[in-house]
């Protein structure tokens, strides 16, 4: 197995460039079976996840071409995917397939709107909570789909179709919003979701729906209405910038010191996160090319923060606070408000020396002086790069084990940062 090993104490100096974002290409992906024409996807990162969505579409019976370097692409550019559900031939999303990924799970709402059948294995991910799909299947009933769930697969029927109707999501859910988006595109009549999310990934996958023929509105507020239609077309859509692998690196230069431009960022898409970094003592200077961050002299501060779905802190951006506050001056709180369980780094980043104290749902972190490198594994993938941050600046060597989970989010991680001077390698077999 992979591991990456870090020896500490290198800044951060030069340029970044931010990939597509892995939480909007792979529904974008998914959205490909709501047409029997081909949808293309530029900027789609290259990664574990999105490899993974490929296998799943290819066993409902989907022809996916990646296309090659163009002249004048540089070595980050994202892939070009056409993807054609021309032929649906399987409407089975088997749990070998499935079970390693959360997102996987969306495929019951395209394959349910245009096969009017799916059947799909309860989903897996990140070990973050227990992360039910009720409030999915409510949004398909409420669709007027019949679901029963027998030997671990969720089987759901709609033999005339969908049709439109009020959701009203009782906690704001990415997934349920993207289930309820995708579905309900092709439903007859309209549909009102409330309480919606408002994560930019929804947005993405809205305006890309648009240019397909869908025809939905308020996409980004709490509020989304879609208009029914009778069927879907082709078209050509680019992933937006990942905020999480922009924030992530944000935090890392916070951490480390130094001077980088993230290259493709885009400061709206993370501007609460972005706020922190301030607070804590970082340099946040939105530019044409990006963000650039900086921090040179000055310690980090510490800061109070709790996770909110968007506009609000990140919980994918959690960890990674985490680690950059335990070398804070004085004590900073975190508290994680939408996964029960977001807490598995806490115990690795306490092999670098760090102090943290656990009281439910709120994490209060004493910042010390200097992190010692150590030998760590993380069991998901915000969690994993949590690690990478504070290896950065740790005193000696960091091993960090088990890093497909950071194969799962991160294009090209140690590329990334040791183009930047940091000393990081990826150890193989
Ligand atoms: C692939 C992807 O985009 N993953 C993101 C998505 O996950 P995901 O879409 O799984 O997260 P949700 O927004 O759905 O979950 C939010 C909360 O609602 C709960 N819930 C959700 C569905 C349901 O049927 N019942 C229920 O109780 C969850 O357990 C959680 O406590 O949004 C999360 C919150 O921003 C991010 O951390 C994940 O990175
Ligand atoms: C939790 C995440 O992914 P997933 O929802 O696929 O587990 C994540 O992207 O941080």
């Amino acid at each position: 197995m992979d591991r990456i090993r870090i020896v500490g104490g290198n800044k951060l100096n030069g340029t970044i460039p931010i990939s597509g974002a892995k939480n909007a290409a792979l529904p974008l992906m998914i959205a490909a079976l709501l047409t029997d024409e081909t949808l293309i996807l530029d900027n789609v990162p290259r990664l574990a996840d999105v490899a993974q969505v490929q296998r799943i579409l290819g066993n409902h019976g989907l022809d996916i071409m990646s296309a090659g370097k163009r002249p004048g692409d540089h070595e980050y550019q994202g892939q070009t995917l056409h993807i054609s559900a021309k032929n649906i031939i399987d409407t089975t999303a088997p749990y070998e397939l499935v079970s390693t990924m959360r997102a996987s799970f969306w495929v019951i709402a395209p394959l349910l709107a245009r096969m009017h059948e799916a059947k799909v294995s309860l989903p897996g991910g990140c070990a973050i909570g227990t992360r039910p799909v009720d409030l999915l299947i409510m949004a398909l009933e409420k669709l007027g789909a019949e679901l029963t769930i027998d030997g671990g697969y969720v089987i759901a029927k709609a033999p005339g179709g969908l049709t439109g109707a009020e959701i009203d999501f009782p906690k704001v859910t990415v997934s349920g919003t993207h289930v309820a988006l995708m579905a309900a595109t092709l439903a007859k009549g309209t549909t009102v979701i409330t309480n919606a999310a408002c994560e930019p990934e929804i947005v993405d996958v809205a305006d890309c729906l648009n240019k397909m023929g869908a025809d939905i509105t308020g996409a980004g507020t709490p509020t989304i209405t879609i208009k029914g239609v009778a069927r879907l077309h082709g078209a050509r859509h680019t992933v937006l910038p990942d905020r999480i692998e922009t924030g992530t690196y944000a935090m890392a230069v916070a951490m480390t010191g130094g001077d980088v431009q993230l290259s493709g960022a885009r400061p709206e898409l993370l501007q609460a996160a972005l706020d922190v970094l301030v607070e804590a003592g970082a340099t946040v200077t939105p530019n044409n090319e990006g963000i650039r961050i900086t921090r040179n002299g000055a310690g980090i501060k510490a800061v109070d923060v709790a996770t909110a779905p968007f506009p609000g802190f990140p919980t994918d951006l959690q960890a990674q606070l985490m680690a950059l506050m335990t070398t804070a001056k004085g004590a900073s709180h975190i508290t994680e408000t939408i996964f029960e369980n977001r807490f598995m780094h806490v115990q690795e980043l306490a092999r670098f020396g760090a102090r943290i104290h656990l009281d439910g749902e709120t994490a209060t972190i004493d910042g010390i002086g200097k992190l010692r490198g150590a030998p760590v594994m993380a069991t998901d993938l915000r969690a994993s790069v949590s690690l990478v941050i504070a290896g950065l600046v740790a005193e000696g060597e960091t091993m960090v084990n088990r890093i497909y989970h950071l194969d799962r989010g991160f294009e090209r991680l140690e590329e990334k940062l040791s183009a930047c001077g940091a000393q990081i390698e990826r150890i193989s077999g």
